[in-house]
């Protein structure tokens, strides 16, 4: 009885699965939902957010992190680490003053898209818009509420000509049209 050969390049292996990452960040203040400007804002918290964006992002197939600083070098850096760079320690000798490095990157730290709540920092940071474009990571701006329908500071932002998309005043929902988004319509 003759047995058909197994051609050599057929593996049984396990594969293993890995889920595309995405990283959730919120800037100043929006520490403060559910209790900031209800009227505004809303009466849901940060948390909610984050724990319904959990759950949706794991039915969506993907892995979420979750961020939030009050701190604009805080955002930058943590922008950073999600293209595999972090700020070097201080360097002894001008001749290694290195000012990123990626020793020691875990690459599960790597993330293939950004949802940013910059908060303020929406109308100010040049270095949020920086970091964004200095890493390559495709992003969507999302904000709670209509900034066009609010004061003229608000109208401008230093990301939306740079974003995959801009959402603003779904309230809540935004974070969720955001993943939901990024499930469907985003190739990579
Ligand atoms: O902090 C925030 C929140 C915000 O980003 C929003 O989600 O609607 C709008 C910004 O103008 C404001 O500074």
């Amino acid at each position: 009885m003759s047995h058909k050969p197994i051609a050599p390049n057929h593996r049984y292996q396990a594969q293993m699965v890995s889920r595309r990452h995405i990283l959730l960040i919120n800037g100043p203040n929006l520490n403060l939902l559910g209790t900031r400007e209800p009227q505004i804002y809303g009466s849901t918290t940060l948390h909610d957010i984050e724990q319904a964006s959990q759950t949706l992002a794991f039915s969506l197939g993907f892995r979420l992190t979750t961020f939030q600083s009050n701190h604009e070098g805080a955002i930058i850096d943590r922008i950073h680490q999600a293209a595999g760079f972090f700020p070097s320690p201080p360097s002894p000798s001008p001749s290694s003053a290195a000012t990123t490095t990626e020793a020691g990157v875990d690459p599960e730290d790597k993330v293939s898209a950004i949802i940013i709540n910059p908060g303020a920092y929406t109308h100010t940071s040049i270095g949020i818009r920086d970091a964004l474009l200095g890493t390559g990571i495709p992003f969507v701006e999302v904000h709670v509420s209509n900034v066009h329908a609010r004061e003229a500071f608000r109208h401008h932002s230093y990301l939306s000509d740079k974003a995959v998309a801009v959402i603003c005043g779904l309230g809540p929902f935004g974070y969720s049209a955001a993943l939901e988004f990024l499930g469907r319509h985003m190739k990579f």
